[in-house]
């Protein structure tokens, strides 16, 4: 049996739409193993219990990559990552299957090409990247379509609170909502905020993560998918915190340097959102794990 343990992913973080993700400590933890059916599926909800499963689909997909059979396969999927909540559980099922292909058939797929595929699968890069490699990363495809990584590191000063609420946003509606174009004014604005952004994470400077973190390209267009995206936010002010919209929503995080801060932003959004999931994460630095067990003996991870 493969076990294969792949963290959510706030992408964005705020001012980096489509190049910077980070890997935070929510985790979905997927199991493949041999079935004399064709394809089983578990742990998902119904609708997805088919062949056109995200997970089956990467796991087809790097079967196919590495020129191999596609195994009959049983697959349980079990998790915390949400679906459609803005914390990267498309990239859990595509970074879950193609690893899956990959430990199936000896680590036949490298890192690099685990990137390649993942990024065809989604999209884009920005959640793909830190669930495979962990931390807090900046990635954009090159001239060859090929993606590029560089990792920042987050400093532990820094505490992290997701706000889930109990309703979706889809990735594909919530990108329909952007418009076309960009200023000029508005990309040197961008620019200058998320290299800021980047180095203030990295020295955990609470005061210039609050003014980097101030974003023109999607949350101004998404904060409206939202209805308890003011709220939030003032909740988050309230206490020091700077929120952002995590990936495409509609989970909204926020960032302080206090983790007693931290400790009155999950109270009070819990007790204004009962129904939300409201809690602190850290950063996951490790990325994707797999291990291979046989009759519950671990053989190798
Ligand atoms: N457990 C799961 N099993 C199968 N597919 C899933 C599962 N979780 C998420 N997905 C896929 O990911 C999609 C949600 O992705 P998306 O809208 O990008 O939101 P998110 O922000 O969670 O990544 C679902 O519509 C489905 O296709
Ligand atoms: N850069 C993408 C990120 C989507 O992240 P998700 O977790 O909502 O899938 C975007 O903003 O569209």
């Amino acid at each position: 049996m493969i076990k294969i343990k792949v963290p959510a992913t706030s992408a964005n973080v705020g001012v980096g739409f489509d190049c910077l993700g980070l890997a935070v400590s929510y985790y979905s933890t997927i199991t493949f193993d041999e079935s004399a059916e064709h394809l089983i599926i578990t742990g998902s909800p119904k609708e997805f219990q088919n062949e056109d499963n995200l997970v089956y689909k990467a796991f087809v997909k790097g079967c196919n990559f590495l020129d191999k059979p596609v195994p009959n396969v049983k697959i349980d999927i079990e998790g915390d990552v949400p679906v459609a909540r803005g914390l990267g559980s498309s990239s859990v099922c595509v970074v879950a299957g193609l690893k899956a292909a990959s430990v199936w058939f000896d680590d036949a797929i490298s890192t690099d090409q685990l990137l390649v595929l993942a990024t065809q699968m989604e999209g884009h890069p920005d959640n793909v990247t830190p669930a495979i490699l962990g931390g807090l990363c900046v990635s954009f495809l090159d001239d060859q379509n090929q993606p590029q990584v560089i990792q920042y590191g987050v400093s532990d000063k820094l505490h992290f609170v997701a706000m889930i609420p109990d309703y979706e946003v889809s990735t594909h509606k919530a990108r329909k909502v952007l418009p076309k174009t960009l200023s000029y004014a508005d990309a040197i604005h961008q620019v200058s905020h998320c290299a800021a952004m980047t180095k203030a994470l990295e020295i955990g400077n609470s005061d210039m993560i609050h003014e980097a973190c101030d974003d023109r390209m999607h949350e101004p267009y998404r904060a409206e998918l939202i209805p308890d995206y003011s709220q939030a936010k003032n909740i988050s002010e309230q206490f020091g915190g700077t929120m952002y919209i995590s990936g495409s929503g509609s989970t909204m995080m926020a960032i302080t340097a206090d983790e007693k801060d931290a400790d009155r932003i999950v109270n009070n959004a819990q007790a204004a959102f009962p129904k939300w999931i409201v809690r602190k994460m850290a950063v996951d630095s490790t990325g994707v794990v797999s291990e291979v067990s046989e009759r519950g003996k671990v053989l190798h991870r």
